[in-house]
């Protein structure tokens, strides 16, 4: 028997099957993500989620009947309630997630970059034709970050959210702590674990946990954030010289992503900091994430769980498909246009680069060193906005210069 429920101009069809409800998907990418979603629906103890289709690309063969190059049939079937998108980048994937939804069908996406370039397009168009968009496994893999964001401005306003969201750069941190490892070792393992992106240096420089801050500023804020509206700072040029000095300093190096409410206004930025050892970010290992959020009333709540990979991520995105099953309404969500301040607090910074572009630093150093042809200072307390632009001026000398700001202590 087929049922139609009421999703307004649209229908999904529900199928009951031996009892149960059953759900039609079809999967855009048979990729690490879209891998382990099939061994999961595998593996669910009632098949309440069938997978009618996956589209795929040439050359890649058709090795199971469900596989299909044709993205128009897969629309055309009016058994297929789903879009489950898990393709990389964000253009192809809006071009299939927008047709979808103008079709009539929910769609769940793992696709950051997606979600953070249509944002408040995706919102509008499922509003407008009355479908489901979801979205949690974007952000943090398989910690329920996003839903509990969303969940819990409901019912005490946020005032700001912090941690490590990026598995890849954690994994290689890590790993350049413990095991020695270089930094395209550390690369090229996170690769091997699935954890990477496609183009592994969204993660190396930090623009996977941009996508990540403007999609958790929308759930957390209800803010629109903008790429060009805060400055991102990643990995690069990290060498095993700089991990030895936080080292000897009692300090260990994390990338860092803040979004807060500041008495100026809202603050936004994403930087290796470092930390020491006994902070609570600092505890955080291999490809884990961990999301610090603060509210009023609540005061502050940790999320530490599996950050990438294909289980956790897919874990993500069959939680939002039972949702959709199970007919959970999604919390509204409109976004507003915001501008950000700097942080206007003094801060030190550690600068390892080449002698010539040491001397920039001059008046500023607290303490230098050299290690293996490496000049590694230490600055004293700076106006955040000085010291950034003298950051900026000197990495253009110097494109393996690496900094990371210094958290005195542990909070
Ligand atoms: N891996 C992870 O830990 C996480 C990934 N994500 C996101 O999930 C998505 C998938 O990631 P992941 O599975 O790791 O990626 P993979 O690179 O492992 O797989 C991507 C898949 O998408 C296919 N694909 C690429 N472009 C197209 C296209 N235009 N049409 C059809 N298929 C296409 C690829 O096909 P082909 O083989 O032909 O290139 C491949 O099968 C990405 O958006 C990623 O950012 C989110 C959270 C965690
Ligand atoms: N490449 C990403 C995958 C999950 O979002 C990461 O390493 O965190």
């Amino acid at each position: 028997m087929i049922q139609c429920l009421s999703m307004k101009n649209k229908c999904i069809y529900f199928k009951y099957i031996q009892g149960g409800i059953h759900l039609k998907i079809a999967m855009l990418g048979w990729g690490t993500v879209a891998r382990s979603l099939m061994d999961q629906l595998k593996q669910h103890p009632d098949a309440v989620i069938q997978t009618a289709a996956i589209l795929i690309r040439k050359p890649h063969p058709r090795t199971c009947p469900e596989m299909t190059y044709d993205y128009a049939a897969i629309l055309d079937n009016p058994e297929i309630d789903v879009i489950v998108e898990m393709i990389p980048g964000a253009e192809a994937a809006w071009n299939y997630c927008s047709q979808a939804m103008q079709a009539g069908k929910s769609v769940v996406t793992s696709n950051k970059a997606m979600v953070s370039a249509y944002f408040s397009q995706l919102l509008a168009l499922a509003e407008k034709y009355k479908v489901q968009f979801r979205y949690d496994a974007c952000v943090a893999g398989g910690i329920p970050w996003l839903r509990t964001l969303t969940a819990l401005k409901q019912t005490d306003p946020l005032l700001s959210i912090e941690g490590i969201f990026n598995g890849t750069t954690n994994y290689i941190l890590d790993h350049m702590e413990r095991d020695r490892l270089s930094l395209a070792e550390g690369i090229a393992q996170a690769q091997q674990l699935g954890y990477a992106e496609a183009d592994p240096s969204a993660d190396l420089e930090g623009e996977d946990l941009a996508r990540k801050l403007m999609i958790s500023a929308g759930c957390a804020f209800g803010v629109l954030l903008h790429r060009d509206q805060f400055a991102v700072q990643g990995l690069q040029g990290l060498c095993a010289q700089d991990i030895e000095a936080f080292l000897a300093k009692d300090k260990r190096c994390r990338l860092i992503s803040a979004l807060k409410q500041g008495s100026s206004g809202m603050q936004a930025g994403i930087e290796p900091v470092l930390l020491p050892f006994n902070a609570p970010l600092a505890q955080i290992r291999d490809n884990l994430n961990a999301g610090v959020l603060r509210t009023a009333n609540l005061g502050e709540l940790t999320l530490i769980g599996q950050g990438a990979g294909g289980p956790p991520t897919a874990h993500a995105v069959l939680t939002d498909l039972l949702e959709i099953l199970n007919d959970h309404p999604v919390s509204p969500l409109t976004l507003q246009e915001t501008n950000l301040c700097e942080n206007p607090e003094a801060v030190r910074y550690y600068i390892g680069t080449q002698a010539e572009t040491a001397g920039l630093f001059a008046e500023l150093i607290q303490e230098i060193r050299r290690s293996g042809g490496r000049t590694q200072l230490w600055t004293v307390p700076t106006a955040n906005n000085r010291l950034k632009a003298l950051i900026a001026q000197a990495r253009a000398q110097d494109p393996q210069l690496f900094a990371a700001r210094i958290e005195e202590e542990a909070r």
